[in-house]
């Protein structure tokens, strides 16, 4: 054990980005050839496509219950407790649209609801408000998706069929700093490092970092790659909420959604991310969320003849165009990139690799299911999506079903309308994107920063 790792060294500027160069590990890439990559040709791309009214409506079950411990800190918020609208309010229902479908496509946020709880001082309730308006319109066609999407076969288990499961609109509620901290946060990031995620051992000081780099050498690749997946998820959260960090507060009213100027908050980055800040890990976390980049991106590609051909049904024939058309540029961009991580080296080795890829699964089913234990609606949102986004990529690039993809590229290009070439559900599509864009948001942020302490 390095003790020296342990002692605070003061902050030096450049330190994170310094160590933050060459080669990745675990791939022939490195970060200089994905930070030009990202930030010219595919963040524009991205941002503009989740933009598009496919991406930007998710349906999510924010009410599962937590299936580990009892979530003491439901209800702590004031405002984060949401309440469904009476089915006869909402239009469409009025009009007939989504009869045999028994869910209410919307949630309104109602002020009366927010009053019963007491707050917590690990949350702040404002930040944590989570915008369930859906307007009219958009009410109105997504009734429609229901309908469409109803009439597919469905073979996975996702939010999809849940009757609980609602629309949330992603452009009201941006991924950034809410304020949840404190025991609840730290509980559940122990528990996917500590119970789900393979690690070398236990930290002897069963304190902060949990995984201790130095030791992932001794892990086989299989397990590597997944802790390095879930540790770059966690830097692109934690690079959201420095980003996007409420800079001061202004007009904070009771019930109001939190306005307020927000900003980079380069302190902060520093402090969760520099090497005399973090025991030397800052640097490792950030090539770790180059790594799941890597990953996402790999899974675009490898399903990219099956993507092309989704319909993108919003009812819109001119937006859904679009949208098909954004698809192909970026699918065509991604084709291009020279260095694509290659999962063909993992789990190969007889019925010991088949026995750790159901592990792998189980481990990931494990830390989704964590998800619905996260005490701040906003992040729970984020923190669910991008969960199904990464499960969605790690399906596409370890079930055998995708190989023959690629083998018989014609195979994909068959037309999704027809039941049998339904692959993905709508809900795991708009996940894989949006989780994707929020990688690629993250490398771009990350340059901001880098340029902030020139
Ligand atoms: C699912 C989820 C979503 C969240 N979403 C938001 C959000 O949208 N907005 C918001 O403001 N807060 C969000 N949070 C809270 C946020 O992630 C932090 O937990 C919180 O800000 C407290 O930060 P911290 O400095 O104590 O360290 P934490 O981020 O809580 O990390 C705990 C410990 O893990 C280790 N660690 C940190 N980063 C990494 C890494 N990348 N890889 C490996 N180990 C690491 C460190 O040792 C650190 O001390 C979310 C939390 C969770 C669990």
């Amino acid at each position: 054990y390095d003790t020296e790792l342990f002692e605070t060294a003061p902050c030096d500027n450049n330190a994170c980005f310094d160590a933050l160069r060459g080669a990745l590990g675990d791939c022939s890439c490195n970060v200089d050839t994905i930070d030009y990559f990202n930030n010219v040709k595919i963040f524009p791309r991205i941002q503009s496509l989740v933009s598009k009214d496919y991406f930007r409506f998710y349906k999510v079950n924010l009410k599962k219950e937590c299936p580990f411990w009892a979530d003491d800190s439901r209800c702590a918020m004031k405002y984060c407790h949401i309440k469904t609208c009476a089915k006869e309010s909402v239009p469409g229902y009025a009009n007939g649209y989504n009869n045999d479908n028994d869910e209410a496509p919307a949630m309104k946020y109602s002020k009366e609801a927010q009053t019963a709880c007491s707050t917590d001082e690990d949350h702040n309730p404002d930040l944590g408000y989570l915008n369930m308006t859906i307007s009219a319109a958009s009410q109105f066609e997504i009734a429609k998706w229901n309908a469409h999407d109803s009439a597919l076969e469905n073979f996975c288990e996702c939010d999809d069929r849940d009757a609980e499961a609602e629309y949330v609109d992603l452009s009201l509620n941006p991924e950034r700093y809410t304020g949840y901290k404190g025991s609840s946060a730290h509980r559940i990031w122990r528990s996917i490092y500590q119970e789900n995620c393979f690690r070398p051992r236990l930290n002897p000081y069963e304190s902060f970092p949990y995984v201790l780099s130095s030791d992932l050498s001794n892990l086989c690749l299989e397990k590597r790659v997944f802790y390095r997946a879930i540790s770059g998820l966690h830097s692109s959260i934690n690079i959201h909420l420095c980003s996007n960090y409420l800079l001061s507060e202004k007009g904070v009213g009771f019930a109001a959604p939190p306005e307020g100027e927000w900003g980079p908050n380069l302190a902060e980055f520093q402090r969760r991310f520099d090497p005399s800040q973090t025991h030397g890990e800052g640097p490792n976390w950030l090539k770790n969320l180059y790594f799941v980049y890597l990953l996402e991106m790999r899974a675009l590609a490898k399903a990219g003849p099956y993507l092309e051909t989704e319909e993108y049904f919003t009812g819109n024939p001119t937006e859904d165009e679009e949208t098909r058309e954004a698809i192909s540029n970026m699918l065509s961009i991604i084709y291009t990139f020279p260095d694509h991580f290659n999962e063909s080296s993992m789990f190969n080795g007889g019925s010991q690799a088949a026995k750790l890829k159901n592990e792998f699964r189980e481990h990931f089913w494990n830390i989704s299911r964590i998800m619905d234990c996260v005490g701040c609606d906003k992040c729970k949102l984020w923190g669910k999506l991008q969960t199904q986004g990464l499960g969605t990529a790690l399906k596409i690039l370890f079930s055998s079903q995708w190989d023959s993809l690629e083998g018989d590229p014609e195979q994909g290009k068959l037309p999704v309308r027809h039941k049998a070439n339904k692959r993905l559900q709508r809900t795991e599509i708009v996940a894989l994107f949006n989780a994707f864009a929020r990688l690629s948001n993250s490398i771009r942020q990350l340059e901001d920063f880098r340029i902030m302490l020139r």
